[in-house]
């Protein structure tokens, strides 16, 4: 059976990956952070990582690219896409009136992962506008946190399967700025993985460093892609962090690195004296939902 480290039980990376699994039986593996998640495979305790890696509302998660070009040396074996659905979780009946209604006033501090608190911005600034907001290493973490304080008016950003991990009551369903908002995923570890759905397609993800003093380097790289008619789906640079105003250039090229023409292109890049590292060439799977929305 397969072990695969992820964030908490009850956090969106749970659900996301219960939902990639379908009913596969699986060895889940938690960690309280994410470091802890992409160490626990790169030190083979266990065989898959799960990491979050975009979101619709936030971007990028750059703490997690970053790992995953400076830390670790695990390739994407698989990406999907799942819906980050967030809710605003406290104790029963700690934000109702006497009425029984909701009443926000005693929200004194709101507690979430950063990615799913930014997600939130437009509900917190409209209703909860003096709440303290403090981050932590997960969204159900936060619910665990809440729990353990009771009557202090603390309340967590998470999802409905984190409340329900630690018997809290959501307070407010989907408060995110948009509804359809979804965050990619990758699994990372050493081995190829064959998973019994079908995929959308393959796509394969490069980093790309550019020689010094090399004026146009960059559209060089870019016409490998294009007169090939590689489809890029993706690109974004991150510091070296060695040397201020040097960058990697991460690139998602919608092809499998088997393809014909890929490996051409990576000679190309190659020859004009950059650096190519493959992070990984792998299937992508749509959630179906955001498929349809999209359209
Ligand atoms: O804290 C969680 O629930 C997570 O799964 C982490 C994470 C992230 O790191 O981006 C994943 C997806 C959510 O949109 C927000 C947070």
């Amino acid at each position: 059976m397969k072990s695969i480290a992820v964030l908490p039980q009850g956090t969106v990376s749970h659900e996301a990956l219960l939902h990639l699994f379908g009913g596969e039986p699986v060895s889940i593996v938690h960690h309280k952070l994410i470091s802890d998640v992409f160490l626990s495979t790169a030190g083979g305790t266990t065989d898959y990582s799960v990491i979050p890696i975009e979101n619709t509302i936030d971007g990028s998660v750059s703490l997690h690219i970053d790992w995953l070009i400076n830390e670790v040396n695990l390739p994407m074996q698989a990406e999907w896409i799942f819906p980050s659905i967030q809710n605003l979780i406290g104790h029963p009946g700690e934000f109702k009136n006497s009425s029984g209604e909701k009443d926000y006033s005693g929200i004194r501090k709101i507690l979430s992962h950063p990615v799913a608190m930014a997600q939130c911005l437009q509900f917190i600034r409209a209703h909860v506008p003096w709440a303290e907001l403090e981050s932590v290493g997960s969204t159900s973490e936060a619910v665990e946190i809440v729990k353990n304080n009771p009557g202090r008016g603390w309340a967590a950003i998470g999802t409905a399967l984190g409340a329900a991990t630690h018997g809290l009551e959501i307070v407010e369903r989907k408060i995110t700025d948009h509804h359809n908002n979804y965050t990619r995923f990758v699994l990372v570890g050493p081995q190829k993985l064959s998973l019994p759905k079908k995929s959308s397609g393959d796509k394969t993800s490069i980093l790309v460093t550019l020689p010094e003093d090399f004026p146009g380097a960059l559209h060089q790289v870019l016409a490998a892609f294009a007169w090939r008619r590689l489809n890029l789906s993706r690109i974004e640079s991150r510091p070296t962090k060695k040397k201020l105003g040097t960058y990697y250039f991460y690139i998602d090229v919608l092809e499998p690195i088997e393809s014909v023409l890929l490996p051409a292109a990576i000679e190309e890049i190659k020859a004009l004296g950059c650096q190519v590292r493959i992070l990984g060439s792998y299937p992508t799977y749509t959630y179906e939902e955001e498929k349809a929305e999209v359209q």
